[in-house]
């Protein structure tokens, strides 16, 4: 039956319709997600080495919403207890984090290893492992080394598929005998799009004569190259992996931000026009790793923009993952978009010739709005590409490694009504419902990790979007409170019933 309610969003589920832990395999992993820099602060504390995001956010405040940074962000890198005894309260399964790669390699290279900052993440990993807890490790969430940057150009240069294979080895080294769940990169897409297309994420590049805070970069050359080498340094670390690391219950994948799109009127151009953006939301960075190159529409319209593999990279990478993070928030209306006799694309994103609208045809918008700008509740979208894995990219096991909806804070958002976060509970409900509706499909999806468990530093936004299930004050120690949405989840869990008392390792 359709679990979910006619309505979307006002609407609260009907009592039969709320999800419930049984609707799923016991092995179905249910966690929460953060990652490093938008969590961990202690930005320079124990010998840690500033991150490109640090640069950002002191050099250029004025990109930041609230002129804010990552220095104390959600203090975990204090208060990791606090949030390892959260996730045994809520009776999760798995917690997604982030190691932050110039906390452990200060300057981005193995010549300097920063011990305290291995033993940060030691720590935290045995507190996870002695409480039942999975780690899923994020190598990668955006936090390039500075130092790398200024020597080279970061991921700009082929220099980091080396540095970053070490950086990633010696995670495997010192934590691989605990961790079993590793994603090389979060978000490519996003990544590339937004820190050299768009420049509003660190390291901030664009095209000279555009709003960044480096324009001297190629908002339609500079993503695909940066791409390029993110697909090569996964390659070359799966490898590394497969080689000296993988035990027997090893995997490893990468998490991959898909916005989902539905045709926006019923032309055969918008249903193209649907399919170019799903080849390039998606299939950018999962057809090089299924079957060794870029969607053929991507090749078709970037051409010489998009650099080419050799056949020795190709085998490297083929088959290079045992499970695909999809994160997934919201989804679009894809409209044709002409190329006419003066198309110049200005931002990487131009070349799929569709625009991703959240109004369609009769002035609605693809589902009701939910708080921060760009998330629309549609559950639907997170089905539709559960379906496109399993027809079109052999239906690799999935793991949801993100799925959330934030609050707007600007300073106006009283602790109280923080707590009763009713429409992100509306929201988590309603997308933990459609993936048993996908499972009984044929998805291969087997586990959800909300975005995120705390209220964290979120990039452009700063402190202005609240993304957590637990309320973060950061005007008073950063004190952590459990929202209704957590609440839900710990009886969702079926952690109201059994003890939350945190067991510390002896
Ligand atoms: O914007 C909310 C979150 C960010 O906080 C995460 O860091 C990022 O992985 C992401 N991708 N899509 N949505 N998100």
């Amino acid at each position: 039956a359709q679990r979910i309610s006619s309505q979307l969003g006002g609407q609260k589920l009907e009592h039969w319709e709320i999800p419930k832990r049984d609707w799923f395999p016991p092995s179905f992993t249910f966690g929460a997600a953060t990652s490093a820099f938008q969590i961990e602060g202690g930005w320079n504390e124990d010998g840690k080495g500033p991150s490109t995001w640090d640069h950002f956010c002191h050099t250029y405040p004025d990109f930041i919403a609230d002129k804010s940074n990552g220095d104390v962000a959600a203090d975990s890198y204090h208060l990791y207890e606090e949030d390892v005894k959260l996730l045994k309260e809520m009776g999760m399964d798995a917690y997604r984090f982030s190691i932050s790669w110039p906390r452990i390699l200060p300057n981005g290279t193995l010549s300097d290893i920063n011990e305290k900052g291995i033993a940060y993440y030691n720590n935290l990993i045995n507190l996870l492992i002695d409480n039942g807890i999975e780690p899923y490790v994020t190598i990668f969430h955006w936090d390039t080394p500075q130092a790398l940057v200024d020597d080279y150009g970061g991921f700009l240069d082929k220099r980091i598929i080396k540095d970053y294979t070490d950086f990633a080895g010696l995670c495997f080294e010192r934590f691989g005998d605990r961790v079993n769940n590793w994603l090389t990169f979060n978000e490519p897409h996003t990544f590339t799009c937004l820190s050299y297309g768009t420049g509003i994420l660190a390291p901030g590049r664009c095209s000279p004569g555009m709003k960044c805070p480096d324009p001297t970069g190629d908002s339609i050359r500079e993503p695909y190259l940066v791409g390029h080498n993110f697909l090569l340094a996964h390659a070359e670390t799966v490898d590394l992996y497969n080689k000296f690391h993988r035990g027997e219950k090893g995997r490893i994948g990468l998490a991959l931000n898909v916005m989902g799109t539905v045709p926006y009127g019923s032309t055969f151009l918008d249903e193209q026009a649907h399919e170019r953006c799903m080849d390039y939301n998606l299939g950018w960075y999962l057809e090089p790793v299924v079957r060794g190159d870029y969607p053929h529409s991507m090749r078709s319209s970037v051409r010489d923009r998009l650099p080419h593999f050799t056949e020795k990279e190709q085998q490297k990478l083929v088959g290079s993952y045992d499970m695909i993070g999809i994160n997934y928030y919201s989804s679009r209306f894809a409209k044709h978009v002409d190329i006419t006799e003066n198309f110049s694309p200005e931002l990487n994103t131009h070349d799929c010739c569709a625009t991703e609208e959240i109004t369609g045809p009769n002035g609605n918008t693809i589902g009701p709005a939910t708080g921060n700008a760009w998330v629309y509740m549609y559950p639907k979208g997170l089905k539709d590409i559960l379906m496109i894995m399993k027809k079109r990219y052999g239906n690799p096991p999935v793991y949801i490694t993100e799925n959330g909806m934030g609050d707007i804070d600007n300073g106006d958002l009283s602790m109280e009504a923080a707590l009763d976060d009713h429409i992100r509970l509306d929201y988590l409900q309603r997308h933990i419902s459609v993936l048993k509706d996908s499972i009984d499909s044929g998805a291969n999806v087997r586990g959800h990790f909300t975005w995120s468990l705390l209220d964290n530093f979120e990039w452009s936004s700063g402190y202005t979007e609240r993304f957590g299930i637990v309320y973060v004050d950061r005007e008073n120690g950063c004190k952590r409170t459990l929202k209704r949405s957590a609440r839900w989840l710990k009886e969702f869990n079926g952690a109201a019933k059994r003890p939350g008392n945190l067991i510390k390792p002896n």
